[in-house]
């Protein structure tokens, strides 16, 4: 039926608007805390996003202090509401599971423990995010476990893995899903990674331009059957940033057969929290990162017979990942609150934080230093004040240690703010999650060697974080906690005191101005930071050294191999310590060798 209106016919047609309505934000209330209720729709989407294995929720912040368990409980109240309302709610997750927190990284294969604990909610659609594509066992996992276990609710339009029986490519979920809601709406879904280059061969991204070439996309846009609205849903930043982004591709291609069609959009990857009104009948939503932010987003304007009549009108709020976010929106107490299956998701999160002996103490870190809070060279910032030390002093190969070396990583490797206080096993992941193996070159001349970080910071960046770090105002200490276990953890802190105050943390502008975020905040300082930095170690004094070995991680070797120039090949690489010796691997000896004053009464700061 292509393009021939007469197939996506009076289910879906709507009158034109020249602007996008939303329901106008309730009035702020004056206290910390949510401002207002959410504004329901007839349709409405809570959203996760690049979780990153922060399950257990932020120990040391209480403004992000609920757990797993947690929002197991708030989602299912709030389907409840919804089936009381006689609406629909959508859960939807747009990828990144792993790579950020012990519970997903302490493990041999990366989300051993925390994938069964995700699982406890019930997403109508999820899809793919790059960190599930880096390592081949990964890969393998959410091919091999999840999609099947998700069945058509897992879409990954343009995501296959390699299936070693078949010896094919094959996609890792399904390619779309068509379905109907609870109260009526005929829903399609797409799910689309960006043009994402750096998959190991286990997996296979297409590119959305051939993507939208496909019989079965094609198919899916043309067909008969009634579409009340697109969710086009992805691991994509909802504002074009930069060429990979495919949301727009295949927004474009949707347009061309259904010229008014509702397109709902949720993005993610850029760990930012963002709204982007796409045209009259599309707005899209991303919502932040690390379990800080939940997306909420919500549109009426369908008739009874759930034909569109416009306008629609929108919502969007960006929740504040707490308890008392979630029992404000809930209507709940705090002695009410939980469900049973909430509180068994919370003890199973305990457990695996202690089968993996997350709570370790390591070393008693005297201050806080962060990502991008303060200035790249302030004496607080994590690289100069952190990661710079750390590698100096404890990546070195014994055999070479009388060698000068210079080692050079990105800045996205390191993915989180260190906090004043004990710095546990725990932290070494949700400082440097990654298995980057460092990699060198012996005795390269020193005047080439010293031109690599400058060209490395004028070229492309192997992309770090755009996001925002909360910096630690208004820290209180409290001696009486010792080691960070997750139950201590919440009998103290885990629930955020109303307080008449208005604390930092997201204050968020987007396409519809600054009123997104559901409590307010001051906002944060967000300095500007290199793609990557170096460090010198055992440098003669007050002169240069001939010649350097060039320690490196392998996820930038390519890029160091160009600015080295063309006498330099991959088979002049090797592993500097041993090739198991990676980005994991060198906090835990700083913090034993640098930090053991006060390990004993080590004070936890929570901001
Ligand atoms: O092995 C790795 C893998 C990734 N990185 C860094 O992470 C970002 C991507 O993270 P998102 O959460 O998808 O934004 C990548 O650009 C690198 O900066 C890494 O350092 N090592
Ligand atoms: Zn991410
Ligand atoms: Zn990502």
């Amino acid at each position: 039926c292509g393009s021939d209106s007469s197939c996506y016919g009076p289910t879906n047609t709507v009158e034109h608007v020249r602007h996008v309505k939303r329901i106008q934000p309730g009035v702020p209330n004056a206290a910390y805390g949510p401002k207002a209720p959410l504004e329901w729709g007839q349709l409405n989407f809570l959203h996760t996003t690049d979780t990153h294995g922060w399950l257990e929720g932020h120990l040391k912040e209480q403004n992000y202090g609920a757990d797993w368990g947690d929002f197991v409980t708030f989602s299912r109240r709030m389907k409840q509401t919804a089936g009381n309302m006689g609406v629909d709610l959508l859960l939807i997750d747009t990828g990144d599971l792993h790579d950020g927190n012990g519970v997903s990284d302490a493990t041999t294969i990366d989300g051993t423990d925390s994938m069964p604990i995700f699982d406890e909610i019930a997403y109508d659609l999820l899809t793919i995010g790059n960190h599930e594509l880096y390592v081949s066992e990964v890969a393998y996992q959410m091919f091999n476990n999840w999609a099947r276990k998700w069945g058509d609710r897992y879409v990954t339009s343009n995501v296959k893995a390699f299936n070693q029986t078949s010896g094919q490519y094959e996609y890792i979920g399904a390619t779309h899903r068509y379905f109907t809601t609870e109260k009526g709406l005929r829903v399609m879904a797409f799910g689309v990674l960006f043009d994402f280059t750096g998959n190991s061969n286990a997996s296979q991204v297409l590119k959305a331009a051939d993507m939208v070439k496909e019989e079965w996309f094609t198919d899916a846009i043309n067909t008969c059957d009634p579409i009340d609205v697109f969710v086009l849903f992805g691991h994509n930043p909802v504002r074009q940033t930069d060429s990979s982004n495919t949301l727009k591709t295949v927004f474009n291609e949707i347009r061309k057969v259904h010229p008014t069609t509702p397109i709902q959009i949720l993005g993610g990857h850029s760990h930012i929290r963002d709204f982007a009104v796409y045209d009259d009948n599309s707005v899209a939503i991303e919502s932040g990162r690390y379990c800080e932010t939940l997306g909420w987003m919500s549109m009426t304007g369908f008739s009874s017979s759930n034909s569109a009549k416009s306008p629609f009108v929108y919502s969007r709020r960006y929740l504040d990942w707490n308890r008392q976010t979630f029992i404000y929106h809930t209507k709940q107490t705090e002695q009410a609150f939980d469900y049973g299956s909430g509180l068994r998701v919370t003890g199973d999160i305990t457990k695996v934080r202690e089968d993996l002996r997350l709570g370790d103490l390591y070393g008693c870190a005297p201050q806080t230093y962060c990502i991008s809070c303060v200035p790249f060279d302030n004496s607080s910032n994590i690289f100069p004040g952190v990661v710079v030390p750390a590698v100096t002093a404890i990546v070195v190969n014994k055999t070479r240690e009388d060698k000068s070396r210079l080692i050079i990583g990105n800045t996205g490797a390191i993915r989180f703010d260190l906090h004043q206080g004990p710095f546990t096993y725990d932290d070494n992941f949700i400082v440097s999650p990654f298995r980057d193996v460092f990699l060198y070159i012996p005795d390269v001349p020193y005047d080439l060697a010293k031109t690599v970080l400058p060209k490395l910071n004028k070229g492309p960046i192997a992309k770090r974080d755009l996001a925002t770090m909360p910096i630690p105002r208004d820290s209180c200490t409290d001696p009486s906690l010792g080691y960070l276990t997750r139950r201590e953890m919440r009998q103290s802190h885990g629930v955020v005191r109303r307080q008449e105050v208005v604390t930092s943390g997201y204050a968020t502008t987007d396409d519809w101005g600054t009123d997104g975020d559901d409590t307010e905040h001051t906002g944060i300082p967000n300095y500007s930071l290199p793609g990557y930095f170096q460090a010198e170690a055992n440098f003669p004094e007050g002169k240069d050294p001939e010649v350097v070995d060039l320690v490196f991680f392998d996820f930038i070797e390519s890029l160091i191999l160009s600015d080295l120039g063309a006498n330099y090949t991959s088979d002049m690489v090797s592993c500097y310590i041993d090739c198991s010796f990676t980005s994991q691997d060198y906090m835990l000896p700083y913090a034993k060798l640098a930090w053991q004053e006060n390990i004993d009464n080590c004070p936890v700061a929570i901001q």
